[in-house]
């Protein structure tokens, strides 16, 4: 179980604007390892999870996906501001072919929410939305998942709960990091590929990677975001 690209061709076009992420781009991300995508900032981590979860399609070449892929942790636009958390859970769930019921159940404990669950999405504070939008992603049992740049997020009690959650999904699930931060990608995981020149590299490690790159064009994070801003479609609040 994998995702597989095949000679993938991708350009993103703004008005008269060109920006050509991916030329002739192979590689094959297993369903079993915590692979590591390093690329420099700006240089299409969020189109190239796009491509993986199918948010975008291919110009040219394929993308092939064999495993249940999840939407990128904490990513914009997945919840609708205007229906309550519930709905939204409700709504992801039946999309990946789940009953919703102890998926909630578990978020509402989990993620501490209590009867919030029930308010508009976007009436919401923003550490309830945080909270309910990195578990979201961790309740739903997906086989790869996909982490543009943040992998966990909250205030701290939450965080710790959240970091071992994910601990728990990385014994038993693929993870696919696409980050510009190679202590990041290190420390969680065991197979490495760098975003370079339109292009996917295999890396034997991640000081491989990052000697391909240079220090110079990559920028260190921890994959850490105390509070999601926004995080909704028809966000009245922040
Ligand atoms: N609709 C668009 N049309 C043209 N160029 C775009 C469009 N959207 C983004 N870009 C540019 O394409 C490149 C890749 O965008 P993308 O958001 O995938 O990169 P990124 O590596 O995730 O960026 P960042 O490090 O800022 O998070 C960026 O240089 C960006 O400025």
């Amino acid at each position: 179980m994998s995702i597989i690209f095949s000679h993938v061709h991708k350009t993103l076009r703004r008005k008269t604007e060109r920006t050509t992420v991916l030329t002739d781009a192979s590689a094959e991300f297993a369903a079993d390892q915590l692979t590591g995508v390093l690329a420099p900032p700006g240089s299409g981590k969020s189109t190239l999870a796009s491509l993986c979860t199918g948010k975008l399609n291919a110009d040219r070449g394929r993308i092939k996906r064999t495993s249940l892929i999840s939407f990128p942790v904490a990513g914009g636009g997945i919840f609708n501001g205007l229906l309550t958390a519930r709905e939204n859970l409700a709504f992801l769930c039946r999309v990946f072919g789940f009953d919703p019921v102890p998926i909630i159940r578990f978020i509402i404990d989990f993620a501490e929410v209590g009867k919030a669950i029930d308010k508009p999405f976007n009436m919401l504070n923003r550490d309830e939305r945080t909270r309910i939008m990195f578990t979201a992603v961790y309740a739903i049992p997906f086989e790869i998942y996909i982490v543009d740049g943040t992998l966990v997020g909250g205030r701290a009690s939450f965080r710790e709960r959240c970091e071992e959650l994910i601990a728990e999904r990385m014994r038993n699930c693929g993870f696919l990091m696409i980050s510009s931060s190679p202590s990041l990608l290190a420390k969680y995981c065991n197979s490495f590929w760098v975003l370079d020149n339109q292009a996917l590299h295999p890396a034997e490690t991640i000081w491989a990677a990052q000697d391909r790159l240079g220090p110079e064009r990559l920028r260190e994070g921890d994959g850490y975001a105390e509070g999601i801003e926004g995080g909704a479609d028809n966000m009245a609040l922040n």
